[in-house]
């Protein structure tokens, strides 16, 4: 049911929004509500490159025949200095995607400059509230370059996705477990095959309706198999479909944000990508995954959780690949 009474507008950037992600479900599941409530009017600002402006039109079209009721405005623009200026949330999506027999990372020369001058123009146009969070890849490192550049805002204002491993291994640990309501899981690292996802605190609801430690259910094997599977998710896509992730993407972009504005679930923690506090081990200032809870829309990151010592390692890993990518960029 729709709300009689609407809130103030809200004014949401998607850049890339005639790309696959926008037009698989996130364009649609934020004018439906799923994201900022039913009773939340959007004023969208849709950043594109020229050459996709006309597919973008074709895109409003359609998003004008679905007759969201919450679609109060929406304008297409290639200037993001047009597109930033009062955005409340930012969905940075829009990048150069990975193909068959690439690295998330080999995008970081060829995305860099995207991100570059989109933190330039967030610093310029954006507000100390605005929350953005990257889905362009390499998305850890791409949330560090934008906040670099958008330096007037509160580096708590920057994010990056790494919801969709999260939601995957939610889905493997249910898949192994036979549960239903798995929570608790978490992502730490970059979002590269070096990422490394944690179960062990997980807590699942059994289909007797019991909830009990994931860790009693998942042995080493499975748990390595989960691993194994989140790790290569993206690739394994590519390889299928012969595109990158889209729909999945979508959904998570969604969680994501939607989470950080209206809280976590009380007892539950999601992944986010976030500027670390040096937590873990990871330095301070890079942008890792990390458990995190989310309250009044403020993120922190949930400390003292209990790791193994090859979980410590493969942390030290994957923030050693973060940081080689900082140099690279920076
Ligand atoms: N963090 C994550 O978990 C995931 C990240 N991704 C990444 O998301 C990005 C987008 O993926 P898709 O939508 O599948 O790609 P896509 O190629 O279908 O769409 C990208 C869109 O971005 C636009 N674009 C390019 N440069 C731009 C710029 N400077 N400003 C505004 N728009 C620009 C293009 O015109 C295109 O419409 C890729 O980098 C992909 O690797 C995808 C899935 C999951
Ligand atoms: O794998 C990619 O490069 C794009 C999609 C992605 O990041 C993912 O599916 O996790």
């Amino acid at each position: 049911m729709f709300s009689s009474s609407f809130k103030e507008p809200l004014r949401v950037v998607v850049s890339g929004a005639a790309g696959q992600i926008s037009y698989s479900g996130l364009l649609s599941k934020l004018l439906n509500g799923d994201c900022f409530g039913r009773d939340t009017p959007i004023e969208l600002r849709l950043l594109e490159i020229p050459p996709a402006v006309r597919a973008c039109e074709g895109v409003v079209k359609e998003l004008h025949d679905c007759a969201f009721p919450l679609l109060k405005d929406i304008k297409i623009t290639t200037e993001a200095d047009e597109a930033f200026d009062g955005v409340d949330y930012a969905f940075l999506v829009g990048a150069f995607p990975r193909k068959k027999g690439m690295e998330r990372s080999d995008l970081l020369q060829r995305n860099k400059d995207i991100f570059v001058k989109q933190g330039k123009s967030l610093n310029r146009f954006g507000k100390e509230t605005t929350k953005v969070v990257v889905v362009g890849n390499p998305a850890n490192t791409n949330a560090l370059i934008c906040s670099e550049y958008a330096h007037s805002l509160p580096k708590k204002n920057f994010s990056c996705m790494s919801r969709l491993d999260h939601n995957r291994t939610i889905s493997q640990v249910a898949k192994h477990t036979g549960a239903t309501h798995v929570k608790n899981c978490c992502i730490f690292g970059n979002h590269s095959p070096t990422m490394v996802p944690v179960v062990e605190p997980a807590t699942l609801e059994t289909k007797e309706g019991l909830t009990v430690a994931a860790d009693c259910l998942l042995t080493s094997v499975s748990k390595e198999m989960i691993t194994d599977t989140v790790r290569q998710r993206g690739s394994e896509i590519i390889a299928f479909r012969g595109l990158s992730s889209a729909l999945s993407a979508a959904k998570a972009a969604v969680d994501h944000v939607k989470d950080w504005a209206s809280g976590t679930q009380p007892g539950e923690f999601v992944s986010m990508g976030v500027c670390s506090d040096g937590s873990y081990g990871v330095p301070e200032g890079l942008f890792s995954s990390y458990p995190v809870v989310c309250k009044g829309g403020e993120w922190s990151i949930v400390h003292g959780l209990g790791l193994s010592e090859a979980q410590k390692e493969a942390i030290e890993i994957s923030a050693k690949e973060l940081l080689k990518e900082a140099e690279m960029v920076l």
